[in-house]
C-alpha cells in the first residue's frame, strides 16, 4: 500500500518539492541552451571551401582562432554538461520528501475507481477530466484506463474493471494511425478477457467456500460489497442486507438518500445550557436521531483552535492502521484510507480547552478518553461502515481496551469538504456533511453496556478537497455517576 496519495498533507508537500524540481530542470535547460548555443554557432560559422583561408591574410587569422579559441570554448561545453550536477540537486528536493510509489499511483487509480462507484461518476466524464464542476488538467490515456482496469480487477472489483478494459479497447481503435504495435495490444486486451472470467469465478469460488474466520475479516479489509454480494449469493438474508447496505451507503454519500419527514419529527434544534456561563454562549445543537442520541453541535471550535490543532498533528500523520478482529494485529487497510495522528492532553492549552469544552457540552468525563485522533483524508479517503465500540460483552480481545469500552463518540469537523466526505449512519438514514468547526456526538453504547450496532457509521470518500477531523472516543469507566448504566437487558 503506497502512503503517498492517502493523505492531503503528504500530497502537498509533493506539489512543493514538485515545483522546485521543475525549477531546477528549467534552470539546467537555460544553460544546457547556452552550451548547445556556443557548438552551433561554431557550426554555423564554417564555411569551409567557399573561403580561401590559405592566400587571405584575414582568412587565416580567422581560420587559427577558430581552431585553437574557438574549438577550446567547444571542447569545454562538450566535457561540461551539468547534468551530473542538477541531477545530484534533484535527487536532494526528492529526497525531501515522502516519495509516491507505484503502489501510490495504483491506489490513486483506485481511489477513482471508487469515487466513480460511490458518487456515480461517469466513465466518459472521468476520462474527458471531469468532476462536478471541476476539470482536471489532462485528459485521462488509454494506459491510464488500462491501469484503472488493472487496478479495479486486483481489488476485486470486477464488473468495474471490465468497464474500464472496456474502454481501454474503444480509446485504442480510435487511435489514428492504428499501428501494428496498437492491433496487437487490442488483440490481446481481448483475448485476456477470457483469463478474467475465469479467474473471477475462481476467486469468487475459493472465496465462497473458505471458512468464517476468512470471511470476518472482510468487514475491516475494503473488500467490496460487489465483491462480497457475490459470495452471500446463495445466502438470501446476508445478500439482502448487503445490498441494502450499499444502497443506503452510496445513496447517502450522494444525498439522493435522506430521512422521510416523519423520521424527523420531534427532532430539534436548539440552545444547550450545560453550565451557568454556558447561558450567556450556549452551543448550538441539533438533534439528528433520539435512539440512538445523534446530535450536531455547530460553531464549537474556533479557526484558531483548529489551526493549533492541526499543527501538532502535522508531523505525525502516519498511514492508517486498523485493528483486526481476525489476527489482533494492526494491520493496513483499503476499508480506512487516511493518515492519523494522536493529540494529547498537555501537547497544548488549546487541547485542554477543547477537552474541558467536551465535558460542559456532554456532561461526561474526559479523564479516561482515549487521546485526540486526528484522521487527514486525501484523494477518495474515506472508511467503509464500522462501529467505534469493541464489543467487550461479546468478543474477548487480548488486549481488552483500557477503562472500558467506548462509550461515546465525539467527532469535530476540522474544515469544510468541497465535496464528499460526509459521515453517514446507513441504517438510520442519517447523514452528517463535514462542516468546519462543527462536532458530532453519539452513544456508540446502549444504557446496559451493550454495543448499538445501529450507531454503524462510515465516512464517504472526499471527492473534492480534503478532509480533516478529530475524533474522542470517550470511555465507560468514570461516566457511573454521570451516564448511569442500568442493569436492564432490553434497555
Ligand atoms: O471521518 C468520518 O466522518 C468518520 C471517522 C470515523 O468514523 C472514525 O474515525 O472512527
Ligand atoms: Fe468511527
Amino acid at each position: 500500500l503506497g502512503e503517498v496519495h492517502t493523505s492531503a498533507v503528504t500530497v502537498a508537500q509533493l506539489v512543493e518539492a514538485e515545483n522546485s524540481v521543475t525549477h531546477a530542470l528549467q534552470e539546467y535547460v537555460k544553460k544546457e541552451e547556452t552550451r548547445l548555443g556556443t557548438i552551433k554557432q561554431y557550426i554555423r560559422s564554417w564555411q569551409g571551401g567557399l573561403v580561401d583561408y590559405v592566400h587571405n591574410p584575414i582568412n587565416s587569422f580567422h581560420l587559427l582562432r577558430r581552431v585553437t579559441k574557438e574549438y577550446h570554448a567547444v571542447q569545454e561545453s562538450l566535457h561540461d554538461t551539468f547534468a551530473e550536477a542538477v541531477l545530484a540537486n534533484l535527487r536532494v528536493l526528492r529526497e525531501s520528501v515522502q516519495l509516491p510509489v507505484e503502489a501510490d499511483l495504483n491506489g490513486a487509480a483506485y481511489a477513482l475507481v471508487r469515487l466513480q462507484h460511490i458518487y456515480n461518476l461517469s466513465i466518459d466524464d472521468l476520462i474527458d477530466g471531469h468532476i462536478r464542476n471541476k476539470k482536471a488538467i489532462q485528459m485521462l490515456s488509454a494506459d491510464d484506463c488500462l491501469r484503472m482496469a488493472q487496478q479495479s480487477f486486483n481489488n476485486l472489483e470486477f464488473e468495474l474493471s471490465e468497464k474500464w478494459y472496456q474502454k481501454v479497447v474503444e480509446l485504442l481503435m480510435a487511435e489514428q494511425p492504428l499501428t501494428h504495435h496498437v492491433h496487437l495490444m487490442i488483440d490481446k486486451l481481448v483475448k485476456q478477457k477470457e483469463h478474467r472470467v475465469m479467474l473471477r469465478t475462481l476467486v469468487t469460488q475459493m472465496a465462497k467456500d473458505s471458512d468464517d474466520t476468512v470471511l470476518d475479516q472482510f468487514s475491516g479489509l475494503g473488500i467490496p460489497t460487489s465483491f462480497q454480494k457475490q459470495i452471500y449469493e446463495d445466502h438470501d438474508q446476508e445478500y439482502v442486507q448487503l445490498e441494502k447496505l450499499d444502497h443506503l451507503y452510496s445513496g447517502l454519500c450522494r444525498g439522493d438518500v435522506t430521512q422521510p419527514p416523519e423520521a424527523y419529527a420531534g427532532l430539534k434544534c436548539g440552545y444547550a445550557y450545560s453550565h451557568d456561563y454556558r447561558r450567556l454562549m450556549p452551543f448550538k445543537v441539533e438533534l439528528r436521531w433520539a435512539d440512538p442520541i445523534i446530535v450536531v453541535y455547530h460553531d464549537v471550535l474556533s479557526e484558531a483552535e483548529i489551526s493549533t490543532v492541526k499543527h501538532i498533528a502535522s508531523p505525525r500523520l502516519e498511514t492508517t492502521m486498523v485493528h483486526s478482529f481476525t489476527t489482533h494485529q494492526m494491520q493496513k487497510s483499503l476499508a480506512r484510507v487516511g493518515k492519523t495522528a494522536w493529540v494529547q492532553r498537555g501537547d497544548d492549552t488549546t487541547v485542554d480547552r477543547i477537552l474541558q469544552r467536551i465535558e460542559d457540552m456532554t456532561g461526561l468525563t474526559t479523564d479516561t478518553s482515549e487521546d485526540f485522533h486526528v484522521l487527514n483524508y486525501g484523494i477518495g479517503g474515506h472508511y467503509d461502515a464500522h462501529v467505534d465500540f469493541f464489543d467487550l460483552q461479546n468478543k474477548s480481545l487480548d488486549k481488552a481496551p483500557h477503562l472500558g469500552d467506548r462509550l461515546a463518540t465525539m467527532l469535530f469537523y476540522l474544515n469544510d469538504v468541497e465535496a464528499g466526505g460526509s459521515t453517514v449512519f446507513p441504517t438510520l438514514a442519517v447523514e452528517v456533511p463535514a462542516r468546519q468547526g462543527s462536532a458530532l456526538f453519539w452513544f456508540n453504547l446502549e444504557r446496559n453496556g451493550k454495543g448499538d450496532y445501529r450507531t454503524m457509521h462510515a465516512a464517504c470518500p472526499v471527492l473534492l478537497g480534503e478532509k480533516w477531523i478529530a475524533n474522542l472516543w470517550l470511555h465507560e469507566f468514570g461516566q457511573e455517576f454521570r451516564w448511569p448504566c442500568t442493569l436492564d437487558p432490553k434497555d
